[in-house]
């Protein structure tokens, strides 16, 4: 299907990880209608405001990239505002676009959707089928909330709205705050720090034993653009690698890439989490999608960006 580079199209969260690939990624693809808003300028909690917003921009294409994110411990000392503010950012934005008469949406969900014990690797079937991890359940439970307005709102006429369903992302752009950040971002900034100081000690948290699989956000942003031109008008997409590794290799390819040899050390009172969330691809890999960046590539471009933002702050 072929888009018009000229279509209105509104990145919600442009600044952020995700929302700020997705606005690189059509840049590059040659999209010069891009409506954007900084969170000062619109909040998406305030629904006069996005209804007002919707009601004169009248975007055709909406990403919905704003959300409150954060990792396993902001999740945990966080949860009221995770349930609250994803559930109100996203009714206010979805309902809104489908008033509006949006063409196509597409909202992005996450991994831990999926039930803490599911057999591996997740396929999307396994939606609504069994207890949630419960140090992410209020987030989890607001973007299933999403998924299911998007499967309501696609029964009727009008937008069509997709979900994709990111495992654990990382690169340009992302959060080095230690208390609120993802694992891969927290170990590129501890090793970093250790190296500088010359440690003999790498704290990980948690076990090392837990499974994640990584996918750089360039990669992600260019699968949201994929279904946007392949005419994809419903459904949920897994989005990821097809392959893991452990924290504890995690920390290792950081430590290489980085170039810091110290011991690795697990700190037991912080929490392990899910201990798997294996993403089967084969959906997005069947309409021809794969993701392209390796893991210790994308680690290396994002401890450029890491760097980058520690020179400019
Ligand atoms: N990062 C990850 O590993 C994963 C992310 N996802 C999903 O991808 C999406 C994007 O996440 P990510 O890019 O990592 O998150 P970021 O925190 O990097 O970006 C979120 C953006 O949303 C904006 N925002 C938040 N609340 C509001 C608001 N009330 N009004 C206006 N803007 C707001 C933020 O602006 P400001 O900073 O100014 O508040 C920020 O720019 C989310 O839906 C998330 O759940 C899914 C799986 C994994
Ligand atoms: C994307 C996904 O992200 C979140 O889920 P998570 O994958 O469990 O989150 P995380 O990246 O923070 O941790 C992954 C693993 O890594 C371990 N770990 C080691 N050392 C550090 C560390 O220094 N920081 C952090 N944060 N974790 C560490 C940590 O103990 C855990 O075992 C969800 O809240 C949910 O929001 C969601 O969708």
């Amino acid at each position: 299907m072929t888009i018009p580079k000229d279509s209105k199209i509104y990145v919600a969260g442009h600044r952020g990880l995700v929302g700020s690939a997705i606005v690189r990624r059509l840049e590059s693809g040659g999209y010069t209608n891009l409506v954007v808003r900084t969170h000062q300028e619109l909040d998406l909690l305030d629904q006069a405001s996005v209804n007002t917003f919707f009601e004169s921009e009248k975007p055709e294409y909406v990403f919905l990239a704003a959300a409150m994110v954060g990792g396993i411990q902001a999740n945990n000392t966080y949860p009221a505002e995770f349930i609250y503010e994803n559930l109100m950012v996203q009714n206010n934005v979805m309902h809104a676009a489908h008033k509006e008469g949006a063409k196509w949406f597409c909202f992005l969900g996450s991994s831990c959707i999926y039930p803490r014990d599911c057999p591996q690797p997740i396929k999307e079937e396994y939606f609504l089928s069994g207890p949630l991890e419960k140090t992410n359940e209020p987030y989890a439970v607001a973007k299933i909330a999403g998924i299911e307005l998007c499967n309501v709102y696609n029964q009727g006429d009008g937008t069509r709205f997709v979900s994709v369903m990111p495992t654990n992302l990382y690169g340009p752009n992302d959060h080095y705050d230690l208390a609120k950040s993802h694992v891969l971002p927290a170990l590129i900034r501890k090793v970093h720090e250790a190296k500088l100081r010359g440690d003999s000690e790498l704290v990980v948290w948690g076990s090392g034993k837990p499974y994640r699989e990584f996918l750089y956000v360039d990669d992600m942003a260019d699968a949201c653009i994929f279904l946007m031109e392949n005419g994809v008008e419903e459904g949920m997409y897994n989005v990821g690698v097809g392959e893991d590794v452990t924290i504890r290799e995690l920390a290792e390819t950081v430590m290489d890439v980085i170039g810091f040899q110290g011991q690795i050390v697990f700190d037991a009172s912080k929490p392990d989490g899910t201990p798997r969330k294996l993403m089967d691809v084969s959906q997005m890999t069947g309409l021809g999608w794969r993701s392209t960046t390796t893991i210790r590539r994308g680690i290396d471009l994002a401890y450029k960006d890491f760097l980058k933002q520690s020179i400019s702050t």
